[in-house]
């Protein structure tokens, strides 16, 4: 008897599941519905032959299939590439019935998921993630989005996708830097949510590196688990209040100085590189505030570094960031919101340090 595909169920507005496994294609049909005829699959320029080989099984199977080629990596998340995909599905004559499907890393599920999001103010959509981190984070959960110069992410919507397909046989062509990217991720849920997370990691971070690990499918699974219990208790990310209880936001852990980081590298960097930093740099300022244990805060900088990940960042950059970090989404008039712990597992937010706890904190990374 052979072990069928995992399933994770998303219990937010709009339920939907997130299925981990290998050759899942054949669930597609049932993802998109009766209603659909038309299907635009928007895929970035290095998952060309997957989006071809999509669009011609769809083809087969009787729908009116589109393949749209979109750029690699951050270069898909701009104001330009959504306005090219509107006018294709205008050109194509997609309608309220018709769907997108998204074939990439987190960059196409971002930008395709707004294509769905803004397509005649909502069209069905299904989300194929091919890297690590778009499995475990960016493809489920419905946020979606494109960079402006001004910051990462900064214009957007929710939209949840009508399922996720998780082959974990794309992750054999992702090249190792993406791969570890993603693990940043995976790592994060294990220090808000998930501890066992960073216990696989630590047993073998070498091993760990690479998707052949013997734990890789359990890492995805967790990391998927705690994005899926998370979302479906704070889906629009509202629940966040003074008193310390902490819903959606606590996702954004080594968010706020990491889309700092990218938004000064000009979006060059990899998502989960930046994050890194991000992640050290609040386990620093936690402990600067006494807020968390040493054992705990070091751990950041022993297992990311252990993975290969950044774990600082120039001394010089810290006036740029400071900047950029005034336009994240937790900010509330001019306070500066953090995600930090308060112990392992134990996410809450720190409201507007004081200046100087974030300039010790930000030594210590430089
Ligand atoms: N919406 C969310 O909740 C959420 C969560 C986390 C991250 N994100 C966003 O996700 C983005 C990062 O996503 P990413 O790390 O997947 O990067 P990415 O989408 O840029 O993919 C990395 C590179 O790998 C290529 N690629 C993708 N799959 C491949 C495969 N199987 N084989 C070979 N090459 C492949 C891509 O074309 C790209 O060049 C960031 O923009 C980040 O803001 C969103
Ligand atoms: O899903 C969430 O919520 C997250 O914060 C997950 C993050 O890993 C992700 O990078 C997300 O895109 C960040 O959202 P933003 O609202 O800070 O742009
Ligand atoms: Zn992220």
């Amino acid at each position: 008897m052979t072990d069928g595909p995992r399933k994770i169920h998303v219990n937010a507005g709009t339920p939907y599941d997130v299925v981990i496994g290998n050759n899942l294609l054949g669930e597609l049909p049932g993802l998109l519905g009766s209603d659909v005829r038309r299907v635009a699959v928007i895929h970035p320029r290095a998952l060309r032959a997957s989006g071809d080989a999509i669009r011609d099984d769809l083809t087969a199977a009787g729908y009116t299939a589109h393949a749209i080629e979109i750029p690699d990596a951050e270069e898909a998340k701009t104001a330009e590439v959504l306005a090219y995909c509107w006018s294709v599905l205008g050109q194509a004559g997609f309608t309220r019935s018709d769907a997108i499907v998204s074939i990439g890393g987190g960059t196409t599920t971002d930008l395709a998921g707004f294509v769905a999001a803004t397509w005649l103010r909502g069209v069905r959509v299904v989300h194929i993630p091919t890297t690590l981190l778009g499995m475990v984070d960016a493809a489920v959960g419905g946020k979606t989005g494109i960079n402006t110069a001004e910051g990462k992410n900064l214009v957007g919507a929710f939209w949840e996708p009508a399922g996720v397909l998780c082959d974990l046989a794309a992750l054999e062509t992702l090249p190792k830097n993406d791969y570890v990217s993603g693990l940043a991720e995976v790592v994060k849920c294990g220090f808000i949510a998930d501890p066992v997370i960073l216990d696989l990691v630590e047993k073998d971070p070498g091993g760990a590196a690479i998707p052949a690990y013997e734990h890789t499918e359990e890492l995805i699974a967790r990391a998927i688990q705690v994005k899926a219990d998370t979302v479906g208790a704070d889906l629009h990310e509202r629940t966040t209040t003074a008193g310390g209880a902490i819903g959606r936001e606590s996702l954004n852990y080594g968010h706020t100085l990491g889309h700092a980081i990218e938004r000064v590298e000009r979006y060059k960097w990899r998502h989960g590189a930046a994050i890194s930093i991000g992640m050290v740099f609040v386990a620093e300022l936690a402990r600067a505030a006494g807020r968390l244990d040493d054992v705990t805060a070091d751990r950041h900088h022993e297992v990311l570094s252990a993975l290969g990940l950044p774990v600082s960042y120039r001394a010089d950059a810290w006036p740029h960031l400071q900047d950029a970090m005034k336009l994240d989404k937790k900010t509330r008039a001019d306070r500066l919101r953090f995600v930090i712990l308060d112990g392992l597992a134990k996410p809450t937010i720190l409201e507007a340090p004081d200046p100087s706890l974030l300039i010790a904190a930000y030594t210590e990374i430089s």
